[in-house]
């Protein structure tokens, strides 16, 4: 069956491959040609793995090690609170998401809390938006709810300024106790949020070093909300070491999945494919497509090469959901400019199935669908739309999880980091900093009145002199 792998995780990619209906897919022979270049890559990333730029590889063991003191400070928590709030953004948000998303039931929060194994409802907090921010509040019942405050830096204004907000209140209503009420997620020895906690004597977690917010999902950043909400963590970082080793050990384009997905990454990108759709065909993806859209931009996404020539690298991801977006997006796939590779992502068996009841007394048109079960009728709509793109000459693959559990999302997860890792390589750039983010982030300070920006503060109010405004 095609969409069934027998366990764990493949990558069909028959649909970016040459063929009689798809005469400009690759040949084997353009997959083949950069061998060389990913060996090598593969050495380099050895070499700076070693140095320590990869730690959401190497430092994989040493997260499962820490799995019990992680489970028990969540049980604890799970007896003592029934709400979790995670204040974060990008890569200390999105990861937590996805996973609880991916895992958990759909409408966890809304479940009665014996189907919630007793454990807390969950709500990621990823934006400083006044209305959400001040309605959460309003709606919480703070004397029951713990707080998770994830920043790797310690310094971000949007998460930093919801700490602050939090903590007021806290402490107005919990009084002396109100340290109970937040666990901090944080470097081991930079940033503000840091020394806070020590000083308020806050429960802290630590984000290892070499690890950007968008590779940490498999720290404490997402495993903590992870197992205060009950999902399997230890199956969550057996799936990661699996794909890890995997990815690791095995050598040749076609049998290394990384390797596989970057080399159709990049020659789709040579290719003039700019553009990289993620489409998850189930709606507990849908938060992963954020995760990916992130880790793709941030870490690809980059004006200089290692060499310091301007190259302007990286495909701008988007994000999609079958079969939802069959019905709006996939109109362009199919028709508009042919620059997108499409990546579906399917789920070999779900975990529930759905009948359609047959009625012979409706009319006979819409017969076909009954006895037949909602995942055939997602399957069959994958199928048609990968068969609609292939006539339309447009490059499409398919990751497949033969079912969706912590052991395959681990897998999906490192196969993603692993991906971009080796595209970062084909493209010659950094793939762990995001120096146009930081341009963003001391205009923000500037313009907030941090000290020692005052230079920076008076070069954006004379930009900003000359408006145009309808
Ligand atoms: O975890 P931090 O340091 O608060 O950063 C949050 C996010 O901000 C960025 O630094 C920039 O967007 C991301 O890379 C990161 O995930």
């Amino acid at each position: 069956m095609e969409n069934q792998v027998r366990s764990g995780v493949g990558i069909d990619y028959t649909g970016m491959m040459n063929s009689p209906q798809n005469p400009s897919g690759l040949t084997k022979e353009e997959l083949l040609s950069l061998q060389n270049a990913l060996d090598q890559a593969q050495t380099s990333l050895e070499e700076r793995r070693e140095a320590g730029e990869l730690d959401f590889s190497k430092l994989l063991d040493s997260m499962k090690a820490q799995v019990p003191g992680i489970i028990k400070y969540a049980d604890t928590a799970a007896a003592n609170f029934e709400n979790l709030v995670v204040l974060g953004i990008g890569g200390s948000a999105l990861g937590p998401l996805a996973v609880q998303q991916a895992l958990n039931h759909y409408y966890y929060n809304e479940l009665p809390p014996e189907k919630r194994g007793y454990r807390p409802r969950l709500y990621v907090v990823d934006n400083i938006d006044p209305v959400r921010f001040k309605e959460l509040l309003e709606m919480l019942d703070l004397r029951k709810t713990l707080f998770n405050v994830i920043s790797k830096s310690g310094n971000t204004s949007e998460t930093m300024a919801q700490f602050l907000i939090v903590r007021d209140n806290l402490r107005r209503v919990c009084g002396d106790t109100y340290g109970e009420h937040i666990v901090v997620t944080t470097d081991k020895e930079k940033g503000n949020l840091l020394p806070i906690a020590l000083k308020e004597g806050f429960q802290r977690f630590v984000i290892p070093g070499g690890i950007g917010g968008r590779f940490s999902e498999l720290t404490p950043v997402g495993l903590l909300a992870a197992a205060i909400c009950g999902i399997d963590i230890a199956q969550l970082l057996e799936g990661a070491l699996s794909m890890d080793r995997r990815i690791r050990e095995t050598q040749g384009v076609l049998l290394n999945p990384a390797q596989l997905r970057a080399a159709l990454a990049h020659h789709l990108w040579q290719k003039g494919k700019t553009i990289s759709v993620f489409m998850p065909y189930a709606d507990s993806l849908k938060t992963m497509a954020d995760w990916y859209a992130q880790l793709w931009a941030e870490s690809l996404g980059k004006r200089y090469d290692r060499q310091g020539r301007e190259v302007h690298a990286g495909q701008t991801p988007v994000k999609a959901l079958g079969v939802t977006d069959q019905h709006s997006q996939v109109q362009l796939y199919v028709e508009g400019p042919d620059d997108k590779v499409i990546t579906f992502v399917t789920i070999g068996n779900f975990k529930e199935s759905q009948v359609i009841p047959l009625d012979p007394e409706l009319p006979e048109d819409i017969h076909f669908l009954g006895g037949r079960t909602l995942e055939e009728l997602l399957f069959a709509e994958q199928k048609a739309t990968e068969y609609a793109l292939t006539l339309a000459g447009r490059q499409h693959q398919k990751i497949i999880l033969s079912k969706l559990d912590a052991y395959n999302l681990g897998q999906l997860l490192l196969l993603l980091e692993w991906e971009t890792a080796y595209m970062g390589e084909l493209l010659n750039i950094n793939a762990y900093d995001q120096p146009g983010v930081e341009e963003g982030k001391n205009g923000t300070y500037a313009l907030m009145g941090r000290k020692g920006y005052d230079v920076r503060k008076r070069e954006i109010e004379e930009y900003g002199k000359i408006r145009y405004i309808l």
